[in-house]
């Protein structure tokens, strides 16, 4: 075998590795997006959370995820405000205080059921995200592109939790933005608080969605 035969067998033979590499990696990344477009699929709202919630790393992990959400002029017109343990007594006492307000003014009175149940409500899970948004003044972003970049935020939030396996439910419920609600969380009168994450451990496992029929909600041009 000539000096030259070696070399272009061993150039043969890295186009070779070259070719199965790439193949495997192809490979790879084609089960992985069945995978994770599985995972994503599995994602279902739970509505009663247990201890252990996420640790203060894996929160500021997930709102890192949050922050990276699609967002016009990078604008970050949202916020998140981390309630748990005694301060969800505060954020109960505060809807409590939504609740009667807004009852005063539709001329009814709070029964002890619902004044009870009102202020248990961020009990239901050992941790609460709120997003709110923080909206900026912009010629190019108008309130509403702000206001979809905050929900992309929450849902991202929501697949970061998943993922370092912690279920959620999004609430946000008729007092998330009566006066008494937004001064708790000092949001401005033009803002909105979008979304109250509620998350911890499930006790039960997350139940299987049925097949969603896409064909009605799309439409396909060429
Ligand atoms: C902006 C927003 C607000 C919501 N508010 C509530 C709520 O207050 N209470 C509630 O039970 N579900 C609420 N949901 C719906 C749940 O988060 C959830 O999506 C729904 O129960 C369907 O369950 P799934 O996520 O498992 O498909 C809200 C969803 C969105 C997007």
């Amino acid at each position: 075998m000539t000096t030259t035969d070696n070399v272009d067998n061993e150039s043969q033979e890295i186009e070779d590795k070259k070719l199965s590499v790439k193949n495997v990696a192809a490979n790879d990344i084609s089960s992985t997006s069945d995978e994770l477009i599985g995972w994503i699929n599995s994602r279902r709202s739970m509505g009663n959370l247990d201890e252990p919630a996420p640790t203060r790393a894996q929160i500021e992990s997930a709102i890192e995820c949050a922050a990276t959400a699609p967002d016009h002029k990078k604008l970050r017109p949202w916020r998140f405000i981390v309630t748990q343990g005694e301060a969800r007594h505060e954020l109960g006492r505060a809807l409590l205080e939504a609740a009667q307000a807004k009852a005063l003014q539709d001329g009814e009175e709070l029964s002890e059921k619902t004044i009870t149940k009102t202020k248990n409500m961020p009990l239901r899970a050992p941790l609460i995200i709120t997003a709110v948004t923080q909206m900026q003044e912009h010629k190019k972003v108008p309130p509403f592109e702000q206001m979809l970049s905050a929900g992309a935020a929450v849902q991202n939030l929501i697949l970061a939790l998943k993922a370092q396996g912690f279920s959620t439910v999004w609430r946000t419920g008729l007092l998330c933005n009566e006066p008494a609600i937004k001064a708790y969380f000092g949001v401005g009168a033009d803002d909105y608080v979008t979304a109250f994450v509620y998350t911890g451990t499930s006790p039960k496992d997350e139940s299987k969605r049925k097949p969603i029929d896409i064909e009605p909600l799309v439409r396909f041009e060429s």
